[in-house]
């Protein structure tokens, strides 16, 4: 059962507010401050002028979202994928009523969360990073509680407790506290509170973290039976490329607080589509004396024994001849060629290339 959503206000007034977007968002400005520890340190040093650097450095705001501009479709599982850093939980907080936008405009169900961020609460249920409000409960009453807190009555929710621990196989679980639990069961725990008393928008950060795969698939498998049911959006944040080329319908690359681009998995991949990604891996040391391998390590980008080079296709079969078919092969431990992943289109765009994680 959805909690209504009501549509009191008139819809976003931008043109891009189409007839399927629940969630629009403009121009979206986020900077934090900083903190009172660092502003300390811009007061002049007594012992020179070491402390006046710092203090020019301490003072720089963050500008965590720099005017984002995102559409949400209904029914879409829509990511945000991005390294560390790069905004993802910031833009969230704001989507999900927490922290206030310095500018910009938020429209979800054509409600103005900017103006009113109380009402985000009835419109979706975040799953965030933390857990620690629900950590004292065991996991069945965790569930329960925030099904009332929901607006379910206690029978409907002790049975959508019920159905939704089922349904996640966590019924051995349900009498233990969430802080006595491993974490990818504490993870899947939490997964059930945002599960209960079904919102119309489901705000999921990095929900299988920690979880193994059968936990994982019983997440993506609840996540699709509530699309296909009721419609709902999801809208994942990540820093994982796999599962974002896996299970989304579209996703925003965020770096640096900008959306850098946005598109299915598949057309981004498109962008970089001439491109093969070559990894090498050696016993030791590379051999360097080989003409042939000296000329790819500018090339290359260089993880321990581990090459990685992105190379037009024609390039890379060149390389995997010359390493494989030469004195090079003896130092070669394993190698892989790959179509481009989203990794690839980040750093293509211009990403920064550290943070995102392959599986
Ligand atoms: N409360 C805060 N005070 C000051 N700076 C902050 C605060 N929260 C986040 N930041 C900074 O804002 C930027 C964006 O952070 P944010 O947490 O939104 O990134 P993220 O993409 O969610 O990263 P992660 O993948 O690590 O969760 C970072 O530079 C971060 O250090």
């Amino acid at each position: 059962m959805f909690v209504s959503t009501g549509t009191e206000e008139t819809a976003a007034p931008t043109a891009a507010t189409a007839r399927d977007a629940v969630c629009t968002v403009r121009g979206l400005v986020r900077t934090y401050a900083v903190s009172r520890a660092r502003r300390a340190s811009r007061r002049p040093s007594l012992r020179g002028t070491r402390g006046t650097v710092e203090a020019g450095l301490a003072a720089t705001p963050i500008r965590a979202n720099d005017g984002i501009d995102l559409d949400v479709r209904r029914g879409e599982l829509f990511g945000l994928l991005g390294p560390n850093g790069a905004g993802k939980t910031t833009l969230v907080r704001q989507l999900t009523g927490l922290l206030r936008p310095d500018a910009g405009s938020i429209h979800l169900l054509g409600h103005d969360l900017v103006r009113h961020p109380d009402r985000a609460a009835r419109l979706i249920a975040y799953l965030g990073q933390e857990s620690t409000a629900l950590d004292e409960l065991t996991v069945a009453l965790a569930v329960e509680t925030t099904a009332r807190l929901r607006g379910l009555d206690a029978a409907a929710a002790r049975t959508a407790r019920d159905a939704v621990l089922d349904e996640l196989d966590l019924g051995a679980l349900s009498g233990r506290p969430l802080k006595r639990l491993s974490g990818g069961q504490r993870r899947l725990a939490c997964f059930a509170t945002a599960l209960v008393g079904e919102r119309p928008v489901l705000v999921l950060d990095e929900p299988t973290t920690g979880m193994d795969p059968v936990a994982r698939r019983a997440v993506w498998t609840a996540v699709d039976r509530r699309r296909t049911a009721h419609g709902t959006t999801v809208l994942l944040v990540t820093h994982n490329v796999i599962e974002a080329e896996t299970v989304l319908d579209r996703v925003a690359v965020l770096d640096q607080g900008r959306v850098i681009a946005c598109d299915t998995p598949a057309a981004l991949r498109a962008l970089v589509a001439d491109e093969v990604r070559l990894d090498l891996v050696w016993r030791q040391d590379a051999p360097l004396g080989v003409p042939a391998v000296a000329a790819l390590r500018p090339l290359a980008e260089v993880s321990g024994r581990r090459w990685t080079l992105r190379l037009p296709q024609d390039r890379a079969r060149a390389a995997v001849a010359d390493v494989t078919g030469g004195p090079a092969f003896a130092a070669l431990d394993d190698f892989t060629l790959a179509v481009p992943s989203l990794e690839d289109v980040y750093l293509a765009l211009g990403g920064r290339g550290t943070g995102l994680v392959k599986a």
